[in-house]
């Protein structure tokens, strides 16, 4: 059996998520992202589960932060799960003036808020049930949570189905330590982390190096390198698996360009999503195309 830390306490969505991509082992709550991270890399856990992206919210920045800082870690495995909230209470009719939750949660909920509960003071946590544990305390008055966390929390239910935007998901990711790739399915996901050489047209050369396979972007995001005011590192997910050949041609072109290229792993998507091909950039026109020119090069061809 694994040990899979994730982002906790128990109740998030993320420990949902972790329920899914690694059923049957022992999950290990934790209190950060960062820290569920860690657990891998000191060795307390062999992998990690982590929310990487909300349709709403955007990207999780604690998550890409981890992902490029310190021993590298892949991605092996992808969920997406549907975001709607409960919004839980300490028993009794007590005013409401706080409530709390991660702040994507307090961002996808807004608009509720505003209507339902319009004296209440958001307050941001370290996570959903984090806001749990805090209402339980006495910290706050109420908490956005997932709707699981009320097994685990002696809370009253106020309102189920919480949500601004009713189509709301989640993109989780199962990281470990480097090690054997999940084989390609043809419905894959590629993700790296670049530093770009810092001079005109960079970023340019790092989308022309993908768009000239045929490659198709799912995700490009910039956080900051920390070191230098304005620099960079980009975050890009695309469509295939580094078992292809365009798209470990287009990994090696990257790597030409960049100043550090991680890879961030090749996994199968959560949605299922095939691959788009367009004529000429299939994986046998690449194997076609290489298979002539050593052929060209060899004196057997022309
Ligand atoms: O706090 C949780 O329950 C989490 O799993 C984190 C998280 C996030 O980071 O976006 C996950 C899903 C929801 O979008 C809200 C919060």
């Amino acid at each position: 059996m694994s040990r899979i830390a994730y982002f906790g306490p128990q109740g998030t969505f993320t420990e949902q998520a972790a329920r899914v991509l690694a059923a049957g082992d022992e999950l290990i709550p934790v209190e950060t992202v960062r820290s569920a991270m860690a657990a891998v890399r000191k060795g307390e856990a062999d992998a990690a589960c982590v929310p990487i992206e909300n349709s709403v919210e955007g990207v999780v920045p604690a998550t890409l932060d981890g992902l490029s800082e310190s021993t590298p870690l892949v991605a092996v495995a992808e969920a997406i799960l549907p975001i709607h909230f409960s919004v839980l209470k300490r028993r009794g009719d007590a005013p409401i003036r706080t409530v709390a939750s991660h702040p994507h949660a307090l961002a996808q909920v807004r608009e509720w808020l505003e209507v339902n509960l319009p004296d209440a003071h958001p307050v941001a946590s370290s996570s959903t049930s984090a806001a749990a544990v805090g209402v339980l305390d006495g910290e706050f008055d109420a908490a956005v949570c997932a709707p699981v966390a009320v097994e685990h929390y002696d809370l009253e239910v106020l309102a189920t189905e919480v949500a601004d935007v009713t189509d709301a998901a989640t993109r989780f990711l199962l990281v470990r330590a480097p090690g054997a790739l999940p084989e390609p399915t043809g419905a894959d996901r590629t993700s790296v982390v670049a530093a770009a050489v810092n001079r005109t047209g960079t970023l340019a050369e790092l989308l022309t190096a993908l768009a000239d396979r045929g490659i198709n972007l799912t995700r490009l995001d910039a956080r900051p390198t920390r070191n230098n005011f304005g620099e960079y590192r980009f975050f890009i997910d695309f469509e295939g698996h580094v078992a292809e050949p365009r798209i470990l041609d287009a990994l090696t072109a990257l790597r030409r360009h960049c100043r550090n290229l991680r890879f961030l792993g090749s996994h199968p998507r959560a949605d299922g999503t095939r691959s788009t091909i367009e004529p000429g950039f299939g994986n046998d026109d690449f194997a076609d195309a290489a298979g002539w020119a050593a052929a060209v090069r060899k004196g057997e061809l022309a």
